[in-house]
């Protein structure tokens, strides 16, 4: 059972301590908020919220992190848990009582905050995780070719509705896509549309200037191409106007079924930042390790 003031009487400053190295951070690299972001969501979604992405493969194990789904994820977000777990374990009380999980659930709510997204309580007390294997990853992380149906199932196994899956996406609000992850929609979409109809005339073609034929696999363009810096609902906005860069945001206007929320929440800020509030919080429920099933790990990259 997660609860807010979970280290109160271990280490009563954890959450200064946390937000003090992202902030840090974010001052040296904006990847910071984005990566860390992306981070908690892929670890949530794969044996629940317990750190286990975070681990680093060994000769023995291909750890999650080195699965396909897993290897845009930014090393920034990596970084930001492992300088923060630092900073905690160097006050004495603190010391091997703060698990990772934890420290990447805060660090997500501090990112959110730093780009301007609504502040939250983070519920705290998660253990970390005791596995983590690359093919474990299989079909537990969203594609950005899903449509409706399979988005809303994929977030129904992990507790959440359609419309938790909404403020989610909402998320790509900030940060960046390498190209290949929306090239289908830009380049022989299908014999009748060279171009993923649904997609901006305009959009299209920065797109496609953006990201030529042969472009530099390590290339990334922002996803929110209004306000990529800005946890903002413009990403609402952008679907209304065929600017969702996969086909993943775009649908969520297109389907009838869920474009009453996306126009809602295009107009109504407030509205948004709640629902995603809501969301986030359901999020860092999923699959939370307590008792013999985790442990406090030393180094989060590492199991101890
Ligand atoms: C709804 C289904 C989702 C799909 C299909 C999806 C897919 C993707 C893809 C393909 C990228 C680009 C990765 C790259 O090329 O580097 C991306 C980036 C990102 N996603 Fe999602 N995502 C989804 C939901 C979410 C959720 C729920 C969150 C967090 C709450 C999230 C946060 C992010 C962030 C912050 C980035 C930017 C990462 C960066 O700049 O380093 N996404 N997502
Ligand atoms: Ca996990
Ligand atoms: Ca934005």
């Amino acid at each position: 059972q997660l609860k807010p003031n979970y280290y109160a009487n271990i280490c009563p400053n954890v959450e200064n301590i946390v937000r003090g190295v992202v902030q840090q951070k974010v001052r040296q690299t904006f990847v910071t908020i984005p990566g860390t972001l992306r981070l908690f969501f892929h670890d949530c979604f794969v044996q629940g919220c317990d750190a286990s992405v975070i681990i680093a493969s060994t000769a023995n194990n291909t750890a999650e992190k080195d699965n396909p789904d897993n290897l845009s994820l930014a090393g920034d977000g990596f970084d930001t848990v492992i300088k923060a777990k630092a900073a905690v374990d160097a006050v004495p009380s603190c010391q091997n009582k703060v698990s990772c999980a934890d420290i990447l659930a805060l660090a997500t709510r501090d990112v959110v905050v730093q780009a301007g997204g609504p502040s939250y309580t983070v519920e705290l007390g998660r253990l970390d995780g005791l596995s983590s294997t690359a093919a474990s990853v299989n079909g537990k992380l969203p594609q950005p070719t899903f449509n409706l149906d399979q988005l809303t199932s994929l977030f129904a196994k992990n507790g959440l509705t359609r419309t938790d899956m909404i403020a989610l996406s909402g998320a790509h609000t900030l940060g960046f896509s390498h190209c290949n992850k929306f090239s289908n929609r830009i380049y022989n979409f299908s014999p009748k549309n060279p171009v993923d109809p649904t997609l901006n005339k305009t959009y299209a073609i920065q797109l496609q200037q953006m990201c030529p034929k042969d472009v530099d696999p390590r290339i990334a363009i922002n996803m929110d191409p209004t306000t990529p810096n800005t946890f903002d609902n413009v990403y609402y906005q952008n679907l209304q106007q065929g600017k969702g860069l996969f086909t993943s945001d775009e649908v969520l206007f297109t389907d009838r079924r869920s474009r009453p929320i996306v126009n809602l929440w295009a107009s109504n800020s407030a509205a948004f930042r709640s629902a995603f509030v809501t969301a986030i919080t359901k999020l860092g429920r999923v699959g939370v390790k307590t008792g013999s099933n985790g442990n406090i790990r030393r180094n989060c990259a590492v199991f101890n």
